[in-house]
């Protein structure tokens, strides 16, 4: 379980990003967060794995106070949290299969590491990943002769094959088009479903965002100002995450979703 408890966030240019908030996540939920531009949603995904630190409250997941976490602790908590870009962040002139045995790298022995040289297990855990994102038959093509929604595959397959609990996903459709996106998407919902892991995503497309997830947060201004079930998503609580509106704001009030 993810439990932030009066997360405060403030960068060093005293940008208040994260403002009192509280927010429970259980094992094996799909939420998605939404928001405008700048509300805050990639700091508060990016906190999880202690990517930023928070300033203030408490932010614990699985039991962990993560900002307690020093050095090699912080590698280690890391690797139950897989992460996913925007940009992929994949080796594009070296092959698919390489790209997901990087996720094994820091467990190697030195010598493995020096000499690139991945055991058998590794080998098959990382086509295991790939078959599981539909692109076992990519594993030795490299990495730029693949499409955008591929590129996105090899990145979830890389995280996969860490076995994680939870996956952080920031935009990870951002730069597809429909189709693919749509295909992305399908990825990590099976993956949701079928493995347990719970995906907590940034995501600008509404409308993917709620054909997915089944919870959504909606950010404004480093506030939380909806979390709910995404039935529970209308127009009106659209227009109060992305315009706060005054009147939208009136009308709802005692809905219990709105915070
Ligand atoms: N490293 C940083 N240093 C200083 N300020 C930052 C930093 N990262 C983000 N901010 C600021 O914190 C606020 C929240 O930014 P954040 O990136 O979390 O928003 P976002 O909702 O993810 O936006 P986007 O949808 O554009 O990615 C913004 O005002 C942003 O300018």
């Amino acid at each position: 379980m993810i439990e932030f408890i009066h997360v405060e966030k403030i960068y060093s240019n005293k940008v208040k990003a994260l403002q009192d908030v509280n927010v429970k996540i259980d094992k094996g939920e799909f939420v998605a967060v939404i928001g405008l531009s700048g509300a805050g949603k990639s700091t508060l995904i990016r906190c999880i794995n202690r990517m930023h630190d928070i300033t203030s409250g408490k932010l614990i997941v699985d039991g962990v106070e993560v900002n307690t976490l020093k050095g090699k602790q912080i590698r280690t908590f890391r690797k139950r949290i897989g992460m996913i870009f925007q940009s992929f962040n994949l080796v594009t002139r070296t092959s698919v299969l390489k790209n997901v045995l990087v996720s094994f790298v820091p467990d190697l022995p030195f010598w493995r590491k020096v000499t690139g040289i991945f055991s058998k297990e590794h080998k098959i855990e990382a086509l295991t990943a790939l078959d599981q994102v539909g692109i076992l038959d990519k594993a030795y093509v490299r990495v730029d002769q693949l499409s955008g929604g591929q590129q996105q595959r090899v990145a979830l397959a890389r995280t996969l094959a860490q076995q994680p609990d939870i996956i952080l996903a920031d935009e990870p459709i951002a730069s597809l088009d429909p189709v693919t996106a749509k295909q992305v998407m399908d990825d990590f919902q099976r993956i949701n479903e079928e493995l347990k892991i719970s995906v907590i995503m940034n995501i600008h497309h509404v409308e993917m965002a709620l054909q997915y997830a089944e919870r959504i947060i909606g950010v404004r201004d480093g506030k939380i100002v909806f979390d709910g079930k995404t039935e529970a998503v209308t127009q009106e609580v659209l227009d109060y995450i992305y315009k706060g509106e005054r009147e939208v704001q009136q009308a709802v009030e005692g809905e219990q979703a709105y915070v």
